[in-house]
Formats: structure tokens, sequence, C-alpha cells
């Protein structure tokens, strides 16, 4: 080959890699620019490329009808008192258990609605223990109501059902001792299936659920699949007591609860206001503050709770206190009391008046006062405004 020809074919092959190099050192640039370029102040002035800050869509109106599956042993009492006292905060009713249901809704009987308080129907909320049955709380619950319940990791569970109904469940009643390790060892020798509470001993959540806990998944494992497949069908949340923070968020956004401000809040005024920053727990007994003695299954179970300093005293600082650490018991039959005064107050006929009521004074007592509303307001009163304002005065039995 001709010298000049060998030259000019050196001077090509030079040339591409020349432009191979520039096009990866492009590549790179660019590939650089975009990967990091979010975290180099120039970037965004050489690249005006960046997407438009997301408008805040509007917030979502709360949804106000829930039931909660309250399952036994599972963290649920900790739910039950966030939907209770939202429920009360926002003047929802609360669907309670009629007295002769205990506080339970007549478990370990099908849920029936004939097991709701007709004060409290139709509900809004329901958040107590019973036996599900889609059914019937479809009944009751009106359309559109969110259903949610709670699990927790089999193993612990069955521990602390097996020390909380000591005492109620047979099965662990015939244990020598007590003994969680000999019950483990041979549960099939104090295990009578069919027994009251025998479902304590033997797969609780599947019962709970309105699943048949004398179903071994090992013998059948399709009726397990069809129970699960049921239970993701209705509950738009199963949160999971392990995970509780989370599933408290996800519950949150599902129903568009405002709810981080109202527990801090209530958290911060129960340190410095009612139990003092170390609060201390007492068995039931030492508990002087009849409102906040915990439900005790049996003699032989303590269940611990806390106390008010000094045992409390009387005065709107202790009802306050009372009202934001009741245990669920107390707290039913609180809020049972204050709905069936609100239903009587919506019955109550208006009284005829001989004479009309005395013109009121503007500008005297404009916020009118408690238990002497009707003399001072501009306005005349709604009905069952009078019973609406005694309720929140009002000191639970
Ligand atoms: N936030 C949170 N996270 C995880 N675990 C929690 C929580 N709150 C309560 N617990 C534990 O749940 C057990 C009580 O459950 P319940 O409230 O459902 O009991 S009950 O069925 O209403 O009697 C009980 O379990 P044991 O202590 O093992 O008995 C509580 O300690």
């Amino acid at each position: 080959m001709p010298p000049i020809l060998q030259q000019l074919q050196q001077a090509t092959k030079m040339i591409s890699r020349r432009k191979i190099l520039l096009l990866v050192l492009g590549c790179s640039t660019i590939s650089l620019l975009l990967h990091q370029g979010a975290q180099l102040s120039w970037y965004p002035k050489l690249f005006p490329l960046s997407c438009p800050p997301l408008r805040e869509s509007p917030p979502r109106p709360k949804h106000m009808t829930v039931a909660f599956l309250k399952t036994h042993k599972t963290a649920g009492t900790t739910v039950q008192n966030i939907l209770f006292r939202f429920a009360e905060r926002h003047n929802l009713t609360v669907a309670l258990p009629h007295p002769s249901c205990e506080h339970q809704f007549c478990y370990p009987r099908n849920f029936s609605a004939h097991f709701v308080h007709p004060a409290t129907r139709p509900p809004h909320v329901l958040a107590s223990h019973l036996r599900f049955d889609r059914a019937e709380l479809e009944r009751l619950m009106p359309p559109g109501t969110i259903y949610i319940t709670i699990l927790r990791e089999p193993a612990a569970m069955f521990e602390s059902l097996f020390s909380y109904y000591n005492q109620y469940c047979p099965a662990f009643r015939r244990v020598p001792n007590a003994s969680l390790e000999a019950f483990l060892q041979a549960p099939e020798t104090y295990y009578r299936a069919g027994e009251h509470f025998a479902m304590f001993a033997h797969n609780t959540l599947a019962y709970d659920l309105g699943g048949d806990n004398e179903r071994s998944p090992r013998n059948d494992a399709a009726y397990l699949a069809g129970l699960i497949r049921q239970v993701e069908e209705v509950f738009s949340l199963v949160m999971i007591a392990e995970y509780f923070d989370e599933s408290l968020v996800l519950l949150r956004r599902l129903l568009a609860w405002d709810l981080d401000d109202e527990l801090r809040e209530a958290r911060q005024r129960l340190l410095r206001h009612c139990f003092g920053d170390k609060p201390v727990l007492r068995p039931a007994a030492q508990i002087r503050t009849k409102q906040l003695q915990p439900w005790q299954p049996s003699r032989k179970v303590d269940i611990m709770g806390y106390d008010l300093p000094g045992g409390g005293g009387a005065g709107p600082a202790t009802e306050a206190c009372i009202k934001l650490a009741m245990p669920e018991v107390q707290y039913s039959n609180y809020l049972l009391r204050k709905q069936k005064r609100r239903v009587s107050a919506r019955a109550r006929p208006e009284p005829v008046l001989d004479k009309p009521p005395p013109r009121p004074i503007r500008g005297l007592e404009p916020y009118g006062k408690i238990g002497d509303v009707s003399l001072h307001l501009s306005r005349p009163l709604q009905p069952g405004l009078n019973a609406t304002l005694r309720d929140g005065a009002d000191t639970p039995d």
C-alpha cells in the first residue's frame, strides 16, 4: 500500500477512536448529571426540566363508619380506646352490648344485631369483642362501613390467653399449677372440644373471625385457605400487633383521621397532669380511683393499672384525667349512659309553656354556663343540647 494511503487509514482510525472516546465521555457526563444532578446546586439552572411541585390534594373527608373486630389478646383494647374516644369527640354513636351480653356482645355466641343495646343503634362505630358474623354486622352497620381487625403472632397470643383466661377456660383450669409447659406437653389431656370457652385454648383467632376452630389446617388446608379469602374480602385493614405503630399509620390513612396531634396531646396530658412523668403500675386492689380499676378475669389473675396520685379527688381536672385513662369496660358503660340520655332527650316532647320564657339578655354571659344554659343564650336551645352539655361534665360511675 502506498505510504499516503497508509497515513490516511491511520488518520481515520485516530478520528474514530477520538469520536468514540468523546461519545463515551459525553454519555457519562449526561448520565452523571441526570442521576446526581439533584445534589448539584447548578443543576436546576442547566436543566430546568424538573417537574413542577405536586399540587396538594384536598384533604379527604373523615370516614365515620367503622366496625373493628376486636380479637382476644391482640392489643385490640388500644385500638378500641382510640375508636371510642374519636367517636365521642365527633358525637358518633357507638354500638354497645346490651347489659345481658356483658361487654363482649354475648361472646362466644355468634354475633347478632339483637345483642346491641337499642339506645346505640344505628351505630357509626363498633369496636367491642364479638364473634364475627358478616351478615349480622352488615344488618347493623350502615352501608359503606369499613371493616378492620387485628391479629397477633399466635405463640405470644396463646401465652397471653393462657395467663388471662387461666380460671375461665376449663382446659386451662385442669392444668396442674397453672403451668403453660404442662399444657403444651399434652394439650389433648386437658382440652375438650365444645366446652364453654374452649376456643381460648384452640385456634382463638379462627373462632373470633367466625371460622371453625376445630378444623386443622393439617387435614383441611382448603378450609383454611377459604377462611383467609373471606377475611381478605371483608376487612379493608388487618392490623398486626407486632407492627402496631405501622398499623396505626395505615388505620389513620384508611379512615382519613388526623390522630397524631390528638394522641400526642392525650399522652402529654396524661403524663404532665394526671400520672406524673413516671406512672406506677399497680395491682387493681391498690387502685383507689374506682373508674380506673381494670376488669379482672378472676381472683387468681391480677391485671394491673394506674391510679391518680392521692386517689384523684373531686374536680374537673380529675374528671378529665379519668376520662382519658378509663379502661374500656368503664368507658363502654359511660358511653352507654351518655347515649341513653341522648336518646331519651330526643324522645322527650317539647314542654308546652303557659307563659313565654323571659327574653334572653344579650351580652350577658355570652357562652352560657353548664347547667344554667337556657337563661343566658341568645338563641333557643336545640332539643338535646342541654343533655349534651351536661354529658360533657358528667362523672362516670
Ligand atoms: N401497642 C401494643 N403493641 C403490642 N402489644 C400490645 C400493645 N398494647 C397491648 N398489647 C398486648 O396485647 C395484649 C392485650 O391484648 P387485648 O387488649 O386485645 O386484650 S383483651 O382481649 O381485650 O383482654 C397484652 O399482651 P400480654 O402482655 O402478652 O398479655 C398486651 O401487652
